[in-house]
């Protein structure tokens, strides 16, 4: 049985860097890895794995922008058509690794998660392939110190969930940023506050819009629409608690090992992996003898 996570979610949530320690982790664990690079903007010098298999050999987004023109967004579009008309390079490509776990490390647009048919396509394929596939959805601890940022990256991972239907984690990547805060808090800085704050965010608690501090009372028209349209979020999160979030701390190995079990668990990993034969013969073994 072969193994896939897509990485997925907003620019900069550390998606390339989560990868990187995915791969690092499997390494000590003595499983074996690899990395996909699914960024056809990304740059090479970005990675701390060099990709097994990487979009850049098939299109890469600098030549779709100075020969064809387009700008980033449209070209990232261009890009991933092009890659659906090539599912045959990607088949090739994947047909090298068995009994693997690849890491697919995604771009960060947003509407590649939420409306475009790119990725739901390319989950069936991996499915027809025979590769199970998960999907870890990173936003970064930063989106905590707003709510309404958060809400939105909530309903984001809400969006993307619902648009792809395979088993998904959501993830709170950096929070070494959180742990290093509280004592900002203390000494008066509005950071991030103290834990069971950050417990209602992990496990959204929509009524933070509700109780938004600060929140001006003017009964203008558009303030409450606007607060009838958060009335309305507060229900949707509460009838339809979909996302929790696992908080992703990288300079802890525990919180990495948590994360990652998560993911195996998701995934089923190895529920229905046989013993191995200790000589799996393959035809051809003893070619060379005859
Ligand atoms: N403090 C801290 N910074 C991080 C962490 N993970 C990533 N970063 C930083 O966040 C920035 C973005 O990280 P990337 O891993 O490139 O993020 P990405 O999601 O791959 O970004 P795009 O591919 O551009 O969408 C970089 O400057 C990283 O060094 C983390 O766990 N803690
Ligand atoms: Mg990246």
């Amino acid at each position: 049985m072969r193994y896939a996570v897509l990485v997925t979610g907003p620019a900069g949530a550390g998606k390339s860097t989560f990868c990187g320690a995915f791969m690092t982790h499997l390494q000590t664990a003595k499983r074996t890895g690899h990395l996909v690079n699914l960024d056809p903007a990304a740059d090479a010098s970005s990675f701390e794995y060099e990709p097994a298999i990487d979009i850049k050999d098939l299109i890469s987004l600098e030549d779709v922008m100075s020969e064809l023109g387009y700008g980033p967004n449209g070209g990232l579009v261009y890009c991933f058509e092009y890659l659906q008309q090539n599912l045959d390079w990607l088949e090739e490509e994947l047909g090298g690794y068995e009994d693997d776990y690849l890491i697919i490390d995604c771009p960060g647009q947003i509407e590649l998660y939420t409306h475009h048919p790119f990725l739901p396509m390319l989950v069936r394929h991996l499915n027809r392939l025979g590769i199970r596939t998960c999907a870890a959805y990173l936003i970064e601890s930063q989106f905590m110190e707003d709510k309404y940022k958060f809400f939105s990256g909530v309903l984001s991972a809400m969006s993307a969930m619902v648009n792809l239907e395979i088993p998904w984690i959501n993830i709170m990547s950096k929070m070494d940023l959180v742990t290093s805060s509280e004592n900002d808090a203390a000494s008066g800085r509005n950071g991030i506050r103290a834990r069971k704050d950050i417990a209602r965010f992990l496990d959204p608690d929509p009524m933070l819009l509700v109780s938004a501090p600060g929140s001006r009372e003017e009964k203008t028209e558009r303030n409450s629409r606007f607060h009838a349209l958060n009335q309305a979020i507060v229900q949707l999160i509460e009838d339809h608690p979909l996302v929790s979030f696992l908080p992703l701390d990288l300079t802890n190995p525990d919180s990495i090992e948590t994360v990652l079990s998560h993911i195996d668990y998701t995934m089923q990993y190895g529920e229905d992996e046989e013993p191995r034969e200790p000589h799996d013969l393959d035809e051809g073994d003893f070619a060379d003898m005859e």
